[in-house]
């Protein structure tokens, strides 16, 4: 039997009369190294927020490693991490006295937080100004932070809005091996961002949000046949040669991006010099 670590069914949320997410079907296996992709405001960070019990949805059911998260969030967020959109740090705090906080929080024990909390900082290198705040902290440093909060505890499964965002180059390949790390020992990694490039490196399964429904979902290799069999039999975009190896950016505008080309906008703000 499969086993899934992240489950929804028919998940919904609204917002008064706007429907965000409208009854979507997800599941990811154990060890799915999994991309969530979407244009602007599709409805990701929504379902990202749903699925780690930040939001509750206006119907559907949720199980994250067979638990029902409405019935069990207690269990349920005990062997998940979240870096959800926003990040939520505490500006008063130092990286460690942060770190030490979550670690505590999650039951670990003293010697434990320290020890993680010292290899985390070292590992995403903010070590080298110990005393500073959070508040003072960059961009990028709040979210290689944040995604130091997020694994302290070893969580099973891993939520990650816009991982990449912010974060420099020497820092994303620390975090891409890091995460890759975490699949090889079995954790499972669901994930949003727009750089496609590092998904399509890193994810072995896709799928894309597209106001607020789903429209595409498999491995890279089953959207690649879809998208090349679509183009085949309507020949529709003279831009992508259908025989060629299709790049996931490729995949992701001809799923969703096909009502406006390129060329289109080129007649636009022509007023812009
Ligand atoms: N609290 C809220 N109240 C009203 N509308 C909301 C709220 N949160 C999200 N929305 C709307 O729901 C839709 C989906 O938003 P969401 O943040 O999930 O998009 P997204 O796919 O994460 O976008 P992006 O890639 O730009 O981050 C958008 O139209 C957004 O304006």
């Amino acid at each position: 039997m499969t086993s899934f670590a992240i489950e929804a069914k028919s998940l919904s949320r609204r917002f008064n009369a706007f429907t965000a997410v409208d009854s979507i079907d997800l599941a990811v296996e154990t060890g799915q190294f999994f991309g969530f992709l979407g244009p602007n405001g599709a409805g990701k960070s929504t379902t990202i927020k749903m699925l780690t019990g930040l939001l509750a949805p206006t119907s559907g059911s949720i199980r994250i490693l067979g638990q029902d998260l409405i019935s069990n969030p207690v269990e349920v967020k005990r062997s998940i991490g979240v870096v959800p959109e926003g990040m939520a740090l505490f500006g008063k705090l130092t990286a460690s006295e942060y770190l030490h906080f979550v670690g505590r929080m999650y039951g670990l024990d003293k010697r434990t937080t320290a020890q993680r909390t010292e290899e985390l900082l070292e590992f995403m290198s903010l070590a080298d100004q110990p005393k500073k705040l959070i508040a003072d902290y960059s961009h990028g440093m709040g979210k290689k932070l944040a995604l130091a909060a997020a694994v302290i505890h070893g969580p099973k499964v891993l939520f990650l809005d816009e991982p990449f965002e912010g974060v420099d180059a020497i820092a994303a390949g620390t975090l891409k091996s890091m995460l890759q790390g975490m699949i090889a020992r079995g954790a499972t990694i669901f994930l949003t961002s727009h750089v496609l490039e590092i998904v399509e490196r890193l994810c072995t399964h896709i799928a894309i949000i597209d106001r607020g429904h789903i429209v595409a979902n498999g491995s890279l290799d089953e959207l690649r046949a879809g998208v090349r069999t679509r183009l085949r039999s309507e020949a529709e975009d003279q831009t992508i040669d259908p025989s060629a190896r299709l790049t996931l950016e490729e995949i992701f505008l001809s799923i969703v991006g096909t009502e406006r080309g390129p060329t289109e906008h080129e007649q636009e703000l022509a007023w812009l010099s």
